[in-house]
């Protein structure tokens, strides 16, 4: 997909830095992300990628700089519909089933349009697993559980940290194949790695994140 120039980037950092207890951790950095891209978010273990994808998704308070999503300041009241974050802790309730937990988040985060709970958990390869309590599934199931939340929120930004973390090469595909139909449809996704990613749809661009010394 083409971006028009004239329409502002989907997300946009500008200045943005992390400093906990006054020790910096990333930043100032200063990129956007277009609708139709995918983008790699590379840095070292400890760089701050897992914190830059909270300060982005609003789950933190950035130090300094800005945030904005479609030209506009980040809001707790925009973010739910229209950025969706999948971190190392999947966000998932053990004691509900897949299905249940699916519902729980088209609840907070809304529902897309031409797709069901039963679908999505279908393109993630877990037929059959609707209503296993979610304790009973192992690492890389549960993740495809997370990615059957993506395709059903409406949310136009994906934060993926190590979305390619505990999954098997089918797996590996099925996500590059959601980020191809997400960046098709106008999508955008940022994806954090330490290097081993596996993303294989042409060459994403990249963004170095250098832990601040
Ligand atoms: N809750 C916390 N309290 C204190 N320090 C923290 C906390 N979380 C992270 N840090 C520190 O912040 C820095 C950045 O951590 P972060 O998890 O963002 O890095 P990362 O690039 O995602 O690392 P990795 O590749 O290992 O997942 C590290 O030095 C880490 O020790």
């Amino acid at each position: 997909m083409n971006p028009d120039p004239d329409t502002p980037p989907l997300l946009e950092a500008r200045g943005l830095a992390f400093a906990r207890n006054d020790e910096p951790i990333f930043g100032p950095i200063d990129f956007a992300l277009r609708h139709g891209e995918v983008v790699l978010m590379e840095g070292d273990n400890g760089s701050g990628k897992t914190t830059l994808l909270k300060v982005l998704s609003g789950l933190v308070e950035p130090s300094a700089g800005a945030v904005l999503l479609n030209g506009e300041p980040l809001t707790l009241a925009r973010l739910s519909h229209q950025v969706a974050l999948l971190g190392h802790l999947l966000g998932l309730k053990g004691e509900l089933s897949p299905l249940q937990n699916l519902r729980f988040a088209i609840g907070l985060g809304g529902l897309r349009a031409g797709i069901t709970p039963n679908q999505a958990l279908l393109s993630v390869g877990l037929e059959g697993f609707e209503e296993v309590p979610l304790r009973q599934l192992s690492a890389g199931q549960k993740k495809r559980v997370a990615l059957a939340r993506l395709l059903l929120v409406p949310a136009a930004l994906w934060l993926l940290d190590e979305p390619y973390a505990n999954l098997d090469r089918e797996g590996i595909a099925l996500v590059n194949r959601l980020l191809e139909v997400h960046a098709r449809r106008g999508g955008a996704a940022l994806i954090t790695s330490h290097g081993a990613y596996a993303y294989t749809s042409g060459t994403p661009r990249r963004i170095p994140l250098k832990a601040v010394a």
